[in-house]
């Protein structure tokens, strides 16, 4: 299924919400059947280990579905994990799905089955299991045989097939939670996979609000879904799910079946995917994530708030070619790509080493002209610690051989009195940023451009220039001739 953007957390946790239908329906399916407990215990079936298969008749269930699922390509896809190993080959050859997980063999399908086995049949059968036994006194069958069986183990397998799978398709998932999470931030998390800092992760990819409105509406499902829906009688539901005194299932135990099992285990998934997220990652490539640097906080702070500036969240072209490139996320153009090379290692493209470029002997040059569209985004938060887009300007340029920039403002020094169209604030907004280290923007129209006031932020130059240089590498179509601003927080940034 082609998706917009399949990294999208909210795309991804409706995907989430989604499933909780399906696995609340597939438990009132199990719920009409005994807990039927001999078809969870292996070696119990003549009739299987003379076929040579000594697992449990769930087991030999999943084994005999998946074999056929395999074959029809259903574990090709990145979303469908199976409970059977050394399953055959697909008869159709496999569909091209794009590249969004980082490469891993995270399957926790043998927990999902002793939890489901153990602790969810028994709870999730006990009505249709007592009402049964009741039955069986009624016929004289007492003692162990009255909890035994209904003998449907063909029905109750397979609908325990379905409610496996989905819970496992449900559970996996947090491995796209995992990835959505990471590339948006990979510094935060770059630390804590180095030092295999289990519980930092977890606390990192843990969103208590997300789980406490889950289980809200899960008990609200669980409720509705469950009540009998008799035409001629009231239906209101209550919180137990007993409608007309009675429920296909039991509520808590659904609520429970999360709380206990399903989110504890998918946030295990989302750890483990990360632990290996950095796996055949050089030093190198690592240093490129971390320069894919979280943008400050989109919510302002009390200063940008009093100095009336905002931030404008855009990710520079590069950069954004750079996280999808790390993220295995192709481009749209598939032709050879000057920027970007596979080095063959099965890892994500790299940007291709620039052809060192000929200055014409005519051409000064300027300190700009590999600046491309993007520039780094430049603040100086604290004078004389941070670098002005004037003493950025100046790194560049000696950085390419070129004579300083003369200090504007030692030159603005000798000049007329601010613009006096600007507005007070709008003066006092340049001057106080002047005067706290704010830069603002060094437009080709200077400061009467007052309304124009923009904060530069400044990350750390030398890894911007770089990540800049390997992003911006000399491309056929000549680089637009920008007016000379570092892009900065406004409107329009
Ligand atoms: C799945 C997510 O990650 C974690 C796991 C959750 C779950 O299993 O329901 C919910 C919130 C997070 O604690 C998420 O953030 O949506």
């Amino acid at each position: 299924m082609l998706v917009e953007d399949p990294l999208s957390l909210d795309r991804i946790r409706s995907v989430l919400t989604r499933l909780e239908d399906t696995i609340i329906f597939s438990l009132i399916e199990r719920a009409q059947f005994a807990h039927n407990p001999r078809i969870y215990q292996r070696g119990v079936f003549q009739e299987l280990k003379d076929l040579g298969f000594d697992g449990s008749w769930l087991e030999w269930f999943l084994k005999e579905t998946e074999t056929f699922h395999a074959k029809a390509r259903r574990y090709t896809s990145p979303d469908e994990y199976p409970f059977t190993a050394d399953l055959p080959k697909p008869v159709l050859p496999p569909l091209s799905f794009p590249k969004i997980l980082y490469p891993n063999k995270v399957n926790v399908n043998p927990s999902i089955l002793s939890f489901y086995t153990r602790a969810i049949v028994p709870r999730i059968t006990r009505r249709a299991t007592l009402a049964l036994a009741t039955l069986k006194r009624a016929n004289g069958i007492i003692g162990d045989d009255e909890f035994e069986d209904d003998g449907n183990y063909g029905s109750a397998a397979n609908i325990d097939v379905e409610v496996v799978q989905s819970i496992s398709k449900r559970v996996h998932y947090g491995k796209f939670v995992s990835e959505s999470k990471f590339v948006d931030n990979p510094a935060a998390f770059i630390p804590h996979i180095q030092n295999r800092n289990r519980p930092a992760l977890e606390a990192l990819i843990t969103k208590p609000e997300v789980e406490k409105k889950l289980l809200l509406r899960l008990q609200k499902k669980a409720a509705t879904y469950a009540q009998d829906i008799a035409l001629d009688t009231d239906t209101t539901i209550k919180g137990d799910g007993k409608v007309n005194g009675t429920g296909k299932i039991d509520v808590d135990g659904v609520v429970d079946l999360y709380e206990s099992y399903i989110i504890p285990l998918t946030k295990e998934v989302e750890v483990e995917y990360l632990l290996h997220r950095l796996d055949g990652l050089s030093e190198e490539d690592i240093e490129k994530l971390r320069i894919d640097f979280a943008m400050p906080p989109k919510e302002l702070n009390r200063h940008q708030l009093s100095s009336k500036l905002s931030y404008s969240q855009n990710t520079p072209a590069f950069l954004q070619k750079l996280k999808n490139r790390i993220a295995g996320v192709p481009d749209e153009e598939d032709e050879y790509d000057e920027e970007w090379e596979n080095d063959g290692s099965g890892r994500p493209p790299i940007p291709r080493r620039p052809a060192i470029p000929q200055r014409p002997d005519d051409d000064p040059g300027s300190a700009d002209e590999s600046e491309g569209d993007e520039k780094p985004q430049v603040v100086v938060l604290r004078e004389g610690k941070h670098l002005t887009a004037f003493q950025a300007e100046n790194i560049r340029r000696k950085e390419k051989g070129l004579a300083p920039l003369a200090d504007p403002a030692a030159a603005s020094k000798t000049e007329a009195a601010p613009d006096a169209s600007a507005s007070k604030d709008e003066s006092r907004a340049s001057t106080k940023a002047e005067s706290t280290g704010l830069s603002f923007s060094s437009s080709s129209k200077g400061k009467s451009k007052a309304s124009n006031n923009k904060r530069k932020a400044v990350g750390d130059l030398e890894d911007l220039i770089d990540a800049r240089k390997a992003a911006n590498a000399p491309t056929k179509k000549k680089a637009k001739k920008e007016k000379k601003t570092l892009l900065s927080f406004g409107d329009d940034a």
